[in-house]
């Protein structure tokens, strides 16, 4: 069995506990559930750098990236530095992250957050928007385009805005619809760990102007931004680049004033 799908397989039976403690009355009933979101998409749109800055501990790829920082010294250093929206990895037993990382961000930035979890149920956009997120990840790798359907349209319904990330041209294809924000391609094959920017410059053709273009994964230079910009991308996924450094904060400052 490839990582994903051991991934996904202990995603469902975390989902499924989760429904049965907390239930969707409580999520819904959190001060945040009322708050309104902010749009990571608009961000980019009228953003110079496009940087969505990750926090990220550890990787199945990997493995330890950082243990020191506080999320709350992440977010804010991220948000000083000028990054459009910062991406918090809330899956626990294979990125090292929580829902608590989540609500601590949110404590401590205005900027728009990105939910960055393995989304197979409604259950965990309510969760998303309990904890304060205004964007969530959808990966075509582990969906149907039923369920993209589904889940993307009751986000919008939440107000957050959806990033659906493809990594072929069969899950680009499969996975157009009006319910989307933006579309991330991964550089990194979810199942191979393989990267490379050549996805993002193949596939960047096949995707319609309405969407906002994102890539993710592998990029550490501004070298790759100044490449990946003539194909249309607006937002750049970075999380391991910064998250190595002693200082992601100070790590992303330099990144983004050299952009500009
Ligand atoms: O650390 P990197 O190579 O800069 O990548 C960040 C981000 O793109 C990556 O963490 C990611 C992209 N898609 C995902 C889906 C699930 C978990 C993680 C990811």
């Amino acid at each position: 069995m490839n990582i994903l799908d051991k991934i996904v397989l202990d995603k469902r039976k975390e989902v499924d506990l989760k429904k049965s403690i907390i239930p969707v009355s409580q999520l819904e009933a959190s001060v945040l559930f009322q708050r309104p979101t902010v749009s990571l998409a608009n961000a980019l749109r009228s953003s110079n750098s496009g940087i969505i800055a990750e926090h990220k501990r550890r990787s199945p790829s990997k493995s330890v990236i950082n243990q020191n920082n506080s999320v709350a010294d992440v977010a804010v250093g991220y948000e000083k530095a000028g990054a459009c929206g910062m991406s918090v990895l809330t899956d626990g037993k294979y990125f090292g992250g929580s829902l608590d990382d989540l609500l601590l961000a949110r404590a401590s930035v205005q900027m728009p957050l990105l939910r960055k979890e393995f989304i197979i149920d409604e259950y965990q956009l309510l969760e998303a928007k309990a904890y304060g997120a205004d964007v969530i990840l959808l990966i075509a790798a582990i969906l149907t385009r039923a369920e993209i359907k589904a889940l993307s349209e009751f986000a919008k319904q939440l107000r957050l805005d959806v990033l659906l990330e493809v990594h072929d041209e069969d899950e680009l294809q499969k996975s157009i619809m009006p319910s989307l924000d933006m579309l991330g391609v991964n550089n990194r094959n979810l199942k191979t760990f393989e990267v490379s920017l050549d996805t993002s410059k193949t596939l960047s053709k096949l995707i319609p102007d309405d969407f906002v273009k994102v890539s993710e994964s592998g990029i550490s230079s501004i070298e790759a931004i100044q490449e990946l910009k003539p194909y249309g991308y607006q937002g750049f996924l970075i999380g391991e680049n910064f998250m190595k450094s002693d200082n992601p904060g100070q790590s992303a400052l330099q990144f983004i004033k050299s952009i500009k």
